[in-house]
């Protein structure tokens, strides 16, 4: 067998690791799932072991089903799942479960977050302080977990935790630490005015290494446990959402990523900080050394699809589901969907807003409803699209990825509503591959993560929009604009009410 890179994909359901050649082909691949706690409403969280736990059965799988031989993995590299917390103690052991990106007790915390810092939070951090990200996480646990916060020494994010498991060095990649809304974006540096305002030593937050840096080596502890041998590099990796980007080429600023996974994302690459998107979508550092990214984020879009499907269409497959769009129209026949069923990001940070549809007629069938979600779906990327249009930014093409690219109908439907040229990946991995380039890299088969991703990544077919379906959707979606106003207060009216069923 060749020599390959291990690229670890972290998610919030399960571990896939890669394993890559040099020519970027997955010569093997293995998963393992883990569980999510949800023990309050509004709460999310995992077992860290749990994580490092699937990392080490996926790589003993890939070394004895697969036959990969420890001594041709050169390379480890990461892609995680961002934001969560993962408190540890003088002798990194883990204080608490983690609480992770989609746990939403931390409301009173973004408030406080705002009223102490105002403006200068969303310059210094580039983001506004949303359920989601870390440091409200960690003054939640300050608040309401006094005896545990008094030992907690540090902190890290998922698959940063997961790397000290295999190397024995702790440390935090920059597209990660940006993600817990504790750095000066624009500095690459932990901020210091954070610090001091919610009276947090400096000596709480880790080093901060690159994508492509090297981190360590096997440690000899997990060489026993794994198989893997101590030769092994390990580099940083990045944030998932940085690593998809990677893998699937996103590297000039002419072009966006459109993700429909469980949640989905609009990504930029962004050249420099110079842009100032105002807090109203994230803005990151990237896992390449002095780039950037900026993103918005709808909570629920493959997620609400998955939900239609699993309560109304179980036995039938998410192909023939979605191709059924194509039997209603343009507009779904008058019915419009948004798809708040678990809150919303952007560009409404909303954790008590819920979805609606708008316009029930009898004469609607099934499959009016299922192109109404498909088609919410991607207006609500296009809310996100209008704030890069109001911010002047400027590009041509959309590589749309996830589970989503899977239909045509679907991506056809994001190019007439975007109105720009939409590009599949052929054989798309995703963030795994980002993980692998970065590895790659690290060890210095290629000169940059673009020589690297150019290599890795290839382009297949691609939408064009068409003018007679283009005009229709701006006059929807210029409809489906005053749903959210319209809607708010009602939706949180109902919130009181929302899980008296729950068990
Ligand atoms: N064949 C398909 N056609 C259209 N959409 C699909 C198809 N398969 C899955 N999906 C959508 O993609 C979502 C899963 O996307 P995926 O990228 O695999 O998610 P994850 O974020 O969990 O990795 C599903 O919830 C569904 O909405
Ligand atoms: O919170 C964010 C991004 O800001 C999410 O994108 C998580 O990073 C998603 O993890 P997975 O769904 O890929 O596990």
């Amino acid at each position: 067998m060749s020599e390959v890179v291990l690229g670890i994909d972290l998610g919030t359901s399960a571990v896939k690791v890669s394993a890559v050649d040099r020519t970027g082909s997955i010569i093997a691949q293995q998963s393992f799932d883990y569980p999510l706690s949800q023990p309050k409403p509004g709460w999310s969280e995992q077992n860290p072991e749990d994580w490092v736990n699937g990392v080490t059965v996926a790589i003993v799988r890939l070394i004895l089903n697969d036959g990969l031989k420890p001594a041709d993995i050169k390379g480890i590299s990461y892609s995680g799942q961002m934001h969560g917390l993962v408190l540890l103690d003088a002798n990194k052991q883990v204080l608490r479960p983690a609480i992770l990106w989609n746990d939403t007790r931390t409301t009173a915390q973004t408030k406080e977050i705002a009223a102490k810092m105002g403006a200068q939070f969303i310059e210094v951090t580039r983001n506004r302080a949303l359920e989601g990200f870390t440091l409200p996480k960690i003054l939640w646990v300050k608040e309401n977990e006094p005896t545990i916060f008094e030992q907690a020494t540090t902190f890290v994010t998922p698959k940063d935790y997961v790397r000290y498991r295999m190397t024995g060095k702790l440390a935090m990649e920059i597209s990660d630490a940006s993600g817990t809304v504790a750095m000066d974006v624009a500095a690459g540096t932990w901020s210091k005015e954070i610090q001091t305002a919610f009276d947090l030593p400096a000596s709480f937050f880790p080093e901060i290494i690159g994508g492509a840096e090297f981190a360590g080596h096997i440690s000899q502890s997990y060489a026993l446990f794994s198989g893997l041998e101590i030769d092994t590099q390990v580099f940083g990796g990045a944030a998932d959402n940085a690593a998809g980007a990677i893998g699937s080429a996103i590297l000039k600023p002419n072009m966006v990523w459109s993700s429909i996974g469980t949640s989905g994302v609009v990504l930029k690459y962004e050249d420099s900080a110079s842009v100032d998107y105002k807090g109203q979508i994230h803005f990151f550092n990237h896992a390449i050394p002095g780039k950037f990214y900026s993103m918005g984020v709808t909570l629920a879009a493959g997620h609400s699809l998955n939900w239609f499907k699993s309560t109304f269409a179980a036995e039938e497959d998410f192909t023939s589901l979605v191709a059924s769009a194509g039997k209603s129209t343009i507009g779904a026949n008058g019915l419009l969907f948004t798809p708040y069923i678990v809150g919303e990001r952007t560009p409404y940070a909303d954790s008590a807003i819920r979805g609606s549809w708008i316009g029930i007629d009898s004469m609607h069938k099934r499959h009016d409803f299922v192109r109404s979600v498909v088609e919410g779906i991607v207006f609500s990327f296009k809310d996100i699209f209008e704030i890069y249009q109001r911010a002047g930014a400027n590009f041509d093409t959309v590589i749309a990825s996830g589970g989503g690219a899977k239909s045509p109908l679907w991506l056809q439907i994001q190019a007439d509503i975007f109105d720009k040229k939409v590009v599949v990946l052929e054989n798309e991995q995703g963030p795994g591959m980002g993980a692998a380039i970065l590895a790659a890299v690290g060890l210095g088969w290629f000169d940059s993560v673009a020589a690297a991703a150019e290599r890795f990544a290839s382009f297949g077919e691609t939408y064009e929009p068409v003018p007679e379906n283009v005009a229709k959707y701006q006059q929807i979606y210029a409809i489906y604009r005053k749903v959210y106003p319209a809607t708010a207060e009602v939706s949180h009216a109902l919130m009181d009410y929302r899980r008296v069923n729950d068990n």
